[in-house]
């Protein structure tokens, strides 16, 4: 059994209307049926563009919103039934570390007290002595000095906050850590630190991730396995190196066909696949396929009507997708929103749209280029030990401490941008 299970996990958010009288008059759901296994000591990357559901996902697992359908079983006991104070006990061995550091932690209190606080909660350490050692060494672990403890959240720098949020997990010994968009917030540079530090802590404390993104280059290099989502639903599964050698869903080739690639001359040359239209609303999903009204290779009588599964297609790899195998091999070529060609195998046919449309977009290769495999790792890379040693040990004054604000700002803007253009979500 996996450390932590999602078998069918739904989170419908009522959607409310009415002046004296509250009344449901439909439903956002922004979770649709997710089931995945997070195995101990390894990470699970789920990626997929803003408004897709992940954060829900994640909250969902510690009961932050409650779950609609589904079960969520960690370590065999599922959360899902557990009453209010059992859950409460539980939450200790599931911890999360969110996307905004600074809004995470609260201004007036010094990091001391910010790390005892779930401590003291949970009953761990007999005295304020006891945990504050064990707070200093967590400290050390997360590559920040002890006499962080009497500073406040502003006087460090994002990176260093982001630390902190991470330490304040560490403190409470989870079994589970939820990162939520852990470096959308960051630089750049700061960004590779941090995801540094998550893997050698993980090697170190045997820890296991469930890591949330919409950059498919963050959860490249850490996960083992990843998940991508849309529109609430999974639509592919696979380990990590198998994703990004084959991409199998449309959606996944899409998202993959976006990421730049470092050499320059490659990337000239790199052809993208934009996907149309905008995210349709969670509140009012397309029937079938969820992703038919986007997918460049949909076909109009089954996409639209029959919602395909996660099914396996080998090699560890599962993908939600009528037509996977018939795209992998070229059977099927890249039409927006037209009928294949009825001598196609496999494929039914249907007289009435048999013929391309005059104005199907150019034919672009079913495989999207595949993104250099050293891109990721070659920007982790460049936080060298004495990188975040030096990131660490310089006063925090001396940090900018704008990063995390400034990237916070202009994530606003780029969010909206995901939204129309998927390609733009990674
Ligand atoms: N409490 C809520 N009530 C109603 N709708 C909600 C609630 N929380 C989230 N939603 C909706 O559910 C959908 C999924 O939201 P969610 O935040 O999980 O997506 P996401 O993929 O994490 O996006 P982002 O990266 O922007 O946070 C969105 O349409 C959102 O508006």
């Amino acid at each position: 059994m996996s450390l932590l299970e999602l078998d069918g996990v739904k989170v419908h958010f009522p959607i409310k209307k009415g002046v004296l009288v509250d009344r449901t008059v439909g439903h956002v759901y922004a979770v649709d049926g997710v089931s995945l296994k997070v195995e101990a000591g390894e990470t699970y990357g789920l990626v997929g563009e803003s408004g897709c559901g992940k954060t829900t996902l994640g909250r969902s697992v510690l009961r932050l919103v409650d779950i609609t359908e589904g079960s969520v079983v960690l370590d065999g006991t599922d959360l899902a039934k557990l009453p209010g104070e059992e859950m409460r006990r539980f939450r200790r061995r599931l911890q999360m570390v969110f996307q905004d550091p600074l809004g995470s932690l609260n201004p007036r209190q010094n990091i001391e007290s910010i790390l005892s606080e779930g401590m003291i909660a949970h009953g761990i350490g007999k005295d304020q002595e006891e945990r504050r050692e064990k707070i200093k060494a967590i400290l050390d672990k997360v590559g920040l000095p002890s006499n962080a403890l009497a500073r406040y959240p502003h006087e460090f720098s994002g990176g260093q906050r982001q630390r902190i949020g991470i330490a304040r997990a560490l403190v409470l010994e989870p079994d589970v850590i939820i990162c939520d968009e852990p470096v959308s917030a960051l630089d750049v540079s700061v960004q590779a630190q941090v995801i540094n530090l998550l893997e050698e802590l993980q090697e170190e404390l045997g820890l296991t991730y469930l890591v949330i993104a919409h950059d498919l280059a963050v959860v490249r290099h850490i996960s083992d396995t990843i998940g991508v989502m849309y529109l609430g639903s999974l639509v592919e599964e696979a380990p990590s190196d198998a994703l990004y050698a084959e991409p199998k869903h449309p959606y996944t080739k899409a998202l993959m066909s976006a990421v730049p690639v470092p050499d320059p001359e490659v990337e000239d040359k790199r052809e993208r696949i934009l996907l149309t239209g905008d995210l349709p609303s969670p509140a009012n999903p397309p029937t079938g396929c969820r992703f038919h009204t986007r997918c460049p290779w949909a076909q109009a009588e089954r996409c639209s009507t029959e919602r395909p599964q996660l099914r396996d297609v080998g090699g560890g790899h599962r993908v939600a997708c009528h037509y996977a195998e018939d795209i992998a091999s070229g059977k099927l070529s890249l039409k927006q929103g037209e009928i294949v060609s009825a001598t196609r195998e496999g494929v039914e046919d249907n007289p009435e749209t048999d013929t391309p449309a005059e104005d199907a977009p150019a034919k672009v290769p079913a495989q999207a280029e595949k993104p250099a495999k050293d891109a990721p790792v070659a920007e982790a890379d460049k936080a060298s030990d004495a990188d975040k040693a030096s990131e660490a040990e310089k006063p925090a004054q001396v940090e900018k401490p704008a990063d995390g604000d400034k990237a916070s700002e202009a994530e606003k803007p780029a969010k909206a941008e995901k939204v129309t253009k998927a390609d733009e979500a990674v």
